[in-house]
């Protein structure tokens, strides 16, 4: 690092550890959670994990106990690595639980100070999460279903035509589905432009919120440092990321608006909110609140949702036991020459056990979202200080070998347990966070996901794929690590089940 930012820093550092220091000592008698070894200063920033940070976190748990804490420049970072901890403290105590940290980069520096996820508790979260809640209620949820049965389609007629590209086609098809019921049903062009600025912002996102990437997070002040300054040169990348984000937003609301002034748009989540605030002046009064509310429901969904479906073709391709049996049961409810519907879903019972189960073996959000205790406060005997950083290892409570044995083997049937065997947790009580921050979309998320796999796996054969020679292509199974995690590209052989692949062929 350059000299003139280091010494910025230096002195911030000193400044903001002796604070937080005579703060931490003066509020309770209760010890702080254990933790790692930490140095003066530094705290633990020397060990931090720079990837797959819920593996480390989850050895560190088994050492010294599921609440630990780590410091990092003196601020505390809480990890709870069990359901009961996490209950506790973000759902039993949701007033002073349920805000965030401030994300200096990606709300003040890039701008995403309109998305959901990002804000801090007060009347504006409560105006912006009502909003999105409102979108994501059963009765607007229908409206989508109709969407996202087509896009299924649409998708397993990609597979068919280029089946070595899955990976590329279920991104480009389930952020599709998203932007129709965002935007309105749209000309393909325009649609693959919302999608492709989407992923330039959302790319831009994901760097930023790595963890210990940029400084500006621990060290505020340096939001001051301007672009000139040699080493502050993260202040001209969140310019760019500022932009794109603000496109992201903006082209699609614009057109929307102009398609409803024209009377031609179609349904979708932005008309609606158009529409709502026409109803009382003549003037859409508040645009942010529009543009905000699609925007989050596109990031929030979005890579969550490959993530799960990328992890459902790996486990198929890694577990073709189950994959046979899934296919058994559609073919004896379905008939196996149309494709499954909504309402076959109640006669599918390990179909339901196979969604459970990809939600458990590699949850698509492993550490959460994280929190901020805005109070001091007591967790089991720790004190837990006003200010803390909360992250729940969400993946540590899914792979509890005493809740789920050989964690690490994909085995739906661990949810139909002999009559007399306790039912294990359903994984969605811990893949979706907790209290007043509960993902809005995790119903719209269920029908969504059920709809896209099972379509898949009653239309195709998911295989390992073959060389050459003739020889299998062994697939690993590894990760990505991120705020969102989903599998590295792997190879995988789609192959049609007869009578269905007629019927994609007559879909237009
Ligand atoms: C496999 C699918 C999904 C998973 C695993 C998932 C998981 C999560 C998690 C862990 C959180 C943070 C909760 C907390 O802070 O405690 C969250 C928040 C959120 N999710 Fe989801 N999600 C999924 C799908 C969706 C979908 C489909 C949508 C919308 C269409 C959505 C919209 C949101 C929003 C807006 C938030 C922010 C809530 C807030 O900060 O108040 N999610 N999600």
């Amino acid at each position: 690092m350059l000299p003139s930012l280091s010494c910025t820093i230096f002195a911030g550092l000193l400044i903001i550890f002796i604070s937080r220091l005579l703060r931490v000592r003066r509020s309770s008698s209760l010890p702080l959670p254990p933790g790692p070894p930490s140095l003066p200063i530094l705290g633990n920033v020397t060990v931090m994990p720079s990837s797959h940070e819920w593996l480390t976190y989850d050895k560190w748990a088994k050492i010294h106990g599921d609440i630990i804490r780590l410091n990092v420049f003196g601020q505390s970072l809480i990890i709870l690595s069990s359901l009961e901890t996490a209950r506790n403290l973000l759902d039993r105590q949701s007033a002073i639980s349920s805000d965030r940290p401030r994300f200096v980069m990606i709300s003040d520096l890039m701008g995403w100070d309109w998305a959901v996820q990002f804000m801090s508790t007060g009347h504006r979260f409560r105006k912006y999460r009502r909003t999105v809640q409102q979108c994501l209620q059963p009765q607007s949820l229908s409206a989508y279903l109709p969407i996202v049965e087509k896009g299924s389609r649409e998708l397993l007629k990609s597979l068919l035509e280029d089946p070595s590209n899955f990976q590329a086609h279920i991104k480009h098809h389930s952020g599709g589905m998203m932007m129709s019921i965002l935007y309105g049903e749209q000309e393909g062009v325009l649609r693959d432009q919302y999608v492709s600025k989407a992923d330039a912002a959302i790319d831009g996102l994901v760097e930023a919120g790595n963890v210990g990437k940029f400084y500006v997070d621990f060290l505020p002040f340096l939001r001051y440092v301007p672009a000139w300054v040699p080493g502050a040169g993260f202040q001209k990348q969140a310019r760019l990321w500022r932009r794109q984000a603000r496109e992201m937003i903006e082209i699609p609301f614009e057109n929307t608006k102009k398609a409803y002034e024209n009377g031609v748009a179609t349904p979708s989540v932005t008309e609606t909110l158009i529409r709502q605030q026409l109803l009382t002046t003549a003037h859409i009064t508040d645009p942010e609140l529009i543009m905000g509310a699609a925007g989050v429901l596109f990031v929030g969904g979005g890579d969550t949702s490959l993530s799960a479906l990328d992890t459902f073709i790996l486990a198929m391709v890694l577990y073709p036991n189950a994959q046979k049996r899934a296919q058994a049961e559609i073919d004896s409810v379905v008939g196996g020459d149309r494709l499954p519907e909504f309402s076959d879903r109640s006669s599918l019972p390990f179909f339901e056990c196979v969604l459970s189960e990809v939600l458990r073996w590699n949850p698509a959000v492993p550490l959460g979202v994280p929190h901020r205790v805005s109070e001091n406060t007591d967790l089991n005997g720790y004190q837990i200080p006003a200010g803390a950083t909360v992250l729940v290892n969400q993946w540590a409570i899914l792979h509890d070998e005493k809740e789920y044995p050989e964690p690490f083997e994909f085995r739906p049937e661990r949810f139909m347990p002999p009559s007399d065997d306790p039912m294990p947790l359903n994984p969605r009580e811990a893949s979706f966070g907790f209290g007043r921050r509960i993902c809005p979309g995790r119903h719209f998320s269920d029908s969504l996901l059920w709809m896209i796999m099972v379509r898949i796996v009653a239309a195709f054969e998911l295989d390992k794929q073959r060389d050459a020679s003739g020889g299998v292509v062994e697939v690993k199974g590894e990760y990505l690590s991120g705020l969102v995690t989903r599998p590295a590209p792997f190879a995988c052989q789609i192959t049609p089940r007869l009578k269905l692949a007629e019927e994609l062929e007559s879909f237009h």
